[in-house]
């Protein structure tokens, strides 16, 4: 069979058995663009049937989460945790507290998580996890209660050896917390089993910062081997106020950049004079408020009520930081038609196929989201090894082995992109780089 053929056929499968999980579809339509001529280089994967394993979750569990509100009202939600590929290691990625969480949206996330990991160059399979709960406006009693209810199921699913949960939206160091603690209680057992923990019980420096940082730090490598250029001078626009947008805005204003956006999902702030950090945090860490106070509390700022416009300011870099799908193709060439010139992704998936047509029309340095936003979990498994040694590295010396991390993946991306001969090409480099290391591993351990 020709390579094309088996790309084609498989994913034709997965259409018609996946028609209804729109994110999943995305997500594996975007990976099997790049691999047609990696899979023309190794047969051997069409002999082993890697790509139908591939595209298949080892194992994806659903369940009720039922829990007692301030109001002593029972309310009941689902909780998922896709365990999509162990090639590699054991299964990790984030837990996700949405409304919007569904099979698809679980699905997708943990498909993109296979093929990050695999980049870190760190021993970890894909997985991803999450619920349809939506924790704002809910006192911490419930979120705790919540979260307690949560594990009660998802613990014997996980464990330090089998699949290492974290945070994602909506999940930081309260939910974790709680998470932790309800896995200790029932399994009587005090291990690394999920990262993002504390630093009092066992959590590793900088996994706060790990995300915007590690973006940063990409974005960073990419400018200088690609364009012999950095963040100096250069004015960025950020959308979200979470945890990566926050240490994104840190950073790129570190390495001299101007950012003049920050958004959640009701508006966008602009702030021509660059934002002030310090506010964002106030609000947002300090006491989980909306963006609209920073325009309130900040003279000479703007607040706009609709944040998918945020793409329409002005700028030389963009870094999505809020969710997927948040620029289309129209925000695309909003932002080529004002001067952006790079792309690189934070949140996970956040371009449409369409917006990525346009900044590969546009020769946009583009950065996508499975190289750049692989700091956190990278962070994550140096995390685990630190609880594995029983000690703790300093902030500089996690912060150093992430930046060099991040370095690697720029670097690995570039060379893969020049052996499956797309040079320059950082999305199917990336696509191409994390793919072949699981694929050997996956023909290498037989078929199950
Ligand atoms: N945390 C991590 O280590 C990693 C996170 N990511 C990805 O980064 C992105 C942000 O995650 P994180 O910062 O951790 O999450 P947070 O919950 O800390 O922040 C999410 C931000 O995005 C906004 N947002 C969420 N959903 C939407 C939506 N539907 N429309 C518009 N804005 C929205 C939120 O606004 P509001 O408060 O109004 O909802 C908030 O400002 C996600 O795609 C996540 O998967 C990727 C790698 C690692
Ligand atoms: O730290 C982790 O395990 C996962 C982070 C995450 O959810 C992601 O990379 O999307």
């Amino acid at each position: 069979m020709l390579t094309e053929e088996y790309v084609k056929r498989v994913y034709a499968q997965v259409e018609r058995r996946d028609g209804d999980q729109p994110e999943f579809l995305q997500a594996v339509r975007e990976v099997f663009e790049s691999l047609e001529p990696v899979v023309a280089k190794h047969p051997e994967y069409e002999r082993n049937g890697v790509l139908e394993r591939f595209v298949e979750p080892e194992r994806l569990v659903k369940f009720r989460v039922a829990w007692t509100d301030d109001e002593g009202h029972v309310q009941v939600n689902r909780g998922y945790r896709v365990q999509f590929n162990s090639a590699i290691g054991p299964y990790k990625g984030g837990l996700r507290f949405h409304p919007t969480v569904n099979e698809s949206v679980i699905k997708f996330l943990g498909f993109e998580q296979i093929l990050k990991n695999s980049l870190t160059g760190l021993p970890m399979g894909g997985g991803k996890g999450g619920s349809d709960f939506n924790p704002k406006g809910r006192s911490d009693g419930e979120v705790m209660r919540f979260c307690q209810a949560f594990m009660t199921e998802l613990q014997r699913h996980i464990g330090q050896f089998t699949d290492v949960p974290a945070g994602d939206i909506n999940v930081g160091a309260r939910e974790i917390g709680y998470l932790f603690g309800q896995y200790k209680r029932i399994r009587d057992e005090y291990s690394g089993v999920l990262t993002g923990k504390g630093l009092e019980f066992g959590g590793s420096l900088a996994r706060t910062e790990a995300t915007g940082y590690g973006l940063c730090y990409y974005t960073q490598e990419a400018l200088r081997v690609l364009r012999n250029d950095s963040f100096r001078g250069k004015t960025v626009v950020v959308s979200g106020s979470g945890n990566v947008a926050i240490f994104a805005i840190e950073k790129a204003q570190r390495l001299g950049a101007k950012v003049v956006t920050c958004s959640d999902s009701n508006g966008y702030v602009y702030d021509p004079k660059g934002i002030d950090l310090d506010v964002v945090k106030d609000i947002k860490l300090g006491h989980r408020g909306r963006i609209k106070e920073y325009a309130e509390r900040v003279p000479g700022s703007e607040y706009h009520d609709d944040c998918r416009n945020v793409w329409t300011v002005p700028c030389d870099i963009a870094l999505p930081c809020a969710t997927q799908n948040e620029i289309d193709g129209e925000s695309a060439r909003a932002l080529v038609d004002n001067g952006c010139t790079v792309v690189c992704e934070g949140s996970n998936m956040p371009s449409t196929p369409e917006a990525i047509a346009v900044y590969q029309g546009a020769k946009l340095l583009y950065g996508p989201a499975k190289a750049a936003n692989a700091g956190g979990v990278a962070v994550s498994g140096l995390e685990m090894s630190q609880n594995s040694y029983r000690l703790s590295w300093t902030f500089d010396e996690v912060d150093a082995k992430l930046k060099q991390i991040m370095e690697d993946i720029v670097a690995n991306s570039l060379n893969a992109a020049k052996e499956y001969g797309h040079e320059g090409d950082l999305m199917l480099g990336a696509n191409a780089a994390g793919f072949v290391k699981v694929a050997n591993a996956m023909v290498a351990q037989g078929i199950f």
